[in-house]
């Protein structure tokens, strides 16, 4: 059969049919399909309550502000350093595990043993260098100081243990980190209810300990002594794709997280003396600003050093080198742990070292060197410092109630109690932190819709993680909670309970993950509040805390027996000290008249001294309401210190007792007699002030000038009970125009007027005698003969 080749259709490109659909296609792309659909269909899209629209404008506005920031220079080099993730927690919480299973997720290596920082390559552009931080405090100054990111282990089963809380106290000094939690041994818990309860109420105060809204991940158990995949996987994506804003101390210093020390010294000069100069090499990526030759650097726990060579080394755990739009491959997981002994290359100051692995490769030797010795005895060192100093009393006063350390106000930084319960499997010694408030503590009587939320969003993530591409890490940073839930096509029921959830939990969008920007957002924030404690004073701050706390622990004793002594010497006058020392702390202090004479009175009220036993009585109410010595300020310390000094001011306080004991007795016939004549109280408390300011003339020179004052003092005249007009007298005058007596004593002063006196100095001048050889006119005679 022959078949006819037909034409094929062409279509038109010319012409009005042509230009009329050219017409309609555009007009299609202009509206988009919804916009469509609101003009078909107006109604459905008109505004059904006033307000959830308000509410929904709101929630947009929001998320556009947290994204504002005060611009900070980002001087982050093209290929940055590793960013260092920090892996914290109380002993046993499974802080190793943790690396373990991150190392593994990461690069599908296993590392048996871990010490030291793991570098690793965990995206296109990123690497972490993970360290372990264990509970000893001069690890957590050191690392707080280099972290980019905590990872803040919480033991579900036993709760918040003190460490965690040091921790960021600590954090607190050098700028905050970014901090994420991870609660552990969520598989300890039998009953749903109880984990529900327990993850709420830990996450709440996790909250209240960082910032509202901060990232908690929830390990919920062990498969084979490691962490289950999915959650390590989403861990590690949230890490992967996490912006970090950088933080003013880091930044503007260079510093080196030293990943490997070689010891460079001739082992002569060691054998011939063991604690001759060792020249050391260490390496490790450069952070913050740019590290100069020659320049000063200090080692944590060593001391001052001048470098005296900085080389530049090749990456040993380099990023890909083309930016493919896929993920990486096996080749480009790299990692590079030369304390853990992985890492394969070893670039050493002269030589290169190649990792072979073998049977024989890494076994530890049983060889005790010196260094091996030092880390022992410091190892061997049952309790630190701060543990003796915290177990040590003070007692200030022979009867008084000795003084604890929980008893000194930490300076603002706010610390839990502290309970020391005893595993019964382990019998280990755990230090539970301990709050105050009940509710935070039972947190069950909230509704169970804020723990669906949790677990819904737990789930959500936990599917999107699994779904994810390394395609899409940077649209996935910036994802919000309502992006997770379009992924599972329950979008509005969620952002419906989010809405009703930011009515009754604070805060408003607290469950979604776009805590990302919250964070950073909240970050900004702290950083801007220890902005101040930043620069140079943050690193040494922390070092200067261990220096403090360790003088402190040596000059305590000495201290304590200078104490008493004094407090022994002064002991009659105890009573009368007190009160005037009460006095004196409500009137230096920065308080309303009011609040001043409401301090002073109510000691007064609560004693009526009548008879001198009476008097011995109420010494204990009124030292009850002394503040405690941590609390009295500096200035407030000083005027103490002078009372005890100053013997002679015990005779005004007696008659300033006198004088209030009169007011007492007028005072107590109305409650509210003491706001009348204010005014004068104030002129009188202001005056007795006056007479409290230490007399730095008097402290410097003693009972001499004392005399001196006590003169000038009958000169002068007061004006108004409030001013003296001081009249310097004529005494006083001639001293000031008096030689320097501290130079030249004069005792008798020349009378300079008279005839005999001022012949006296003439030979000092042309015009005097002259000895005869010397007589100008003799000499002209002699020369001419
Ligand atoms: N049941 C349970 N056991 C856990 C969990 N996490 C850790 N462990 C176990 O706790 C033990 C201690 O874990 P590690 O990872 O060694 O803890 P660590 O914090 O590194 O301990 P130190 O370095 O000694 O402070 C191990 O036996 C883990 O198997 C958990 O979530 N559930």
């Amino acid at each position: 059969m022959e078949t006819k080749d037909q034409k094929k259709h062409r279509k038109k490109n010319s012409g009005p049919k042509a230009e009329k659909k050219k017409k309609r296609h555009l007009q299609n792309l202009q509206l988009g399909d919804e916009e469509d659909a609101r003009k078909r269909n107006p109604k459905a899209f008109a505004v059904q309550s006033a307000v959830r629209m308000a509410r929904s404008f709101h929630r947009t506005q929001d998320l556009k502000t947290k994204k504002h920031h005060i611009p900070v220079v980002d001087r982050t080099p093209l290929e940055p350093p590793p960013i260092v993730v920090v892996v914290m927690g109380p002993p046993k919480v499974g802080k190793s595990t943790l690396i373990q299973c991150l190392i593994r997720n990461f690069t599908r290596q296993k590392l048996t043993e871990i010490r030291g920082p793991v570098t690793i390559v965990s995206g296109k552009k990123r690497r972490l260098t993970i360290i372990e931080c264990g509970c000893d405090i001069n690890t957590m100054i050191d690392l707080a100081k280099v972290a980019d990111l905590v990872l803040m282990l919480i033991d579900a089963g036993f709760g918040f243990e003190m460490e965690t809380f040091e921790f960021l106290n600590i954090c607190q000094v050098h700028g905050f980190p970014k901090i994420m939690g991870v609660l552990t041994h969520l598989d300890s818990f039998k009953h749903n209810k109880q984990l529900k309860k327990t993850k709420k109420r830990l996450k709440h105060r996790f909250w209240t300990e960082v910032y509202p809204g901060a990232k908690l991940f929830y390990l919920s158990g062990m498969v084979h002594g490691e962490y289950q995949n999915q959650e390590i996987h989403n861990l590690g994506r949230f890490i992967t794709v996490m912006k970090f804003r950088p933080l003013t101390w880091q930044t503007s210093h260079p510093y080196i997280l030293a990943d490997r020390m070689e010891d460079l010294t001739n082992p002569e000069d060691i054998r011939a003396n063991v604690k001759c100069d060792r020249k050391v090499s260490l390496y490790g990526y450069l952070r913050g600003a740019h590290l100069k030759n020659k320049s000063q650097i200090h080692i944590p726990g060593v001391g001052d050093f001048a470098v005296s060579d900085v080389s530049f080394l090749p990456d040993p755990c380099a990023l890909p080198e083309q930016q493919k739009k896929r993920g990486l491959n096996e080749k480009e997981k790299l990692v590079y742990a030369p304390l853990s002994g992985v890492g394969g290359v070893l670039y050493d100051k002269d030589a290169v070292y190649v990792d072979l692995g073998g049977s024989h490769g890494f076994q530890a030797s049983d060889k005790v060197g010196p260094t091996h010795e030092l880390v022992q005895s410091l190892i061997s060192t049952h309790s630190t410092i701060d543990a003796k100093m915290s177990s040590s009393r003070v007692t200030l006063f022979s009867d008084s109630k000795p003084l604890g350390s929980e008893d000194i106000d930490n300076q603002g930084l706010w610390m839990p109690k502290e309970e020391k319960q005893v595993d019964m499997k382990t019998g280990r010694v755990r230090r539970k932190a301990i709050f105050g408030d009940k509710e935070d503590e039972s947190g069950d009587s909230d509704d169970e819709n804020d723990d669906e939320d949790d677990e819904i969003s737990e789930g959500d993530r936990s599917e999107n993680g699994s779904s994810g591409d390394e395609t899409e890490e940077e649209e996935d940073a910036e994802m919000t909670d309502k992006e997770y839930m379009t992924i599972e096509g329950i979008k509005r029921r969620k952002l419906e309970e989010l809405e009703e959830d930011s009515e009754v939990d604070l805060p408003a969008f607290a469950d979604s993950d776009d805590d990302l920007e919250r964070s950073s957002g909240e970050e900004g924030e702290a950083e801007e509040a220890s902005e101040s404690s930043e620069g140079e004073g943050s690193t040494a701050g922390g070092e200067r805390a261990i220096l403090e706390s360790k003088a402190a622990g040596e000059g305590r004793e000495a201290g304590l027996s200078s104490a008493n002594h004094q407090i022994d010497h002064v002991n009659l006058e105890k009573s009368l000290l007190m009160k005037k020392a009460a006095l004196t702390t409500s009137d230096s202090g920065h308080c309303t008249p009011e609040e001043a004479f409401a301090s002073e009175d109510e000691p007064e009220e609560s004693s009526s001294p009548s008879s001198e036993e009476e008097d011995s009585e109420n010494e204990e109410v009124t030292w009850k309401n002394l503040p405690k010595p941590s609390q009295v300020g500096n200035s407030q310390k000083l005027d103490s210190e002078n009372l005890i000094d100053e013997t002679s001011d015990i005779e005004d306080l007696l008659k300033e007792e006198d004088y209030k004991e009169e007011n007492y007795s007028t005072e107590t016939s109305g409650a509210l007699k003491w706001k009348e004549d204010l005014s004068r109280k104030a002129a009188e408390a202001f005056l007795r002030q006056q007479q409290v300011t230490p007399n730095l003339r008097k402290l410097i020179y003693g009972t001499v000038t004392e005399d001196n004052e006590e003169e000038d003092g009958d000169n002068r005249e007061e004006l108004g009970g409030l001013f003296r007009v001081s009249q310097p007298d004529r005494e006083c005058k001639h001293k000031a125009d008096s030689l320097d007596c501290s130079r030249f004593l004069v005792e008798a002063p020349h009378d300079w007027d008279l005839e005999e006196v001022m012949n006296s100095i003439r030979d000092c001048f042309v015009t005097g005698t002259w000895e005869e050889d010397k007589d100008a006119a003799k000499v002209l005679a002699e020369d001419g003969e």
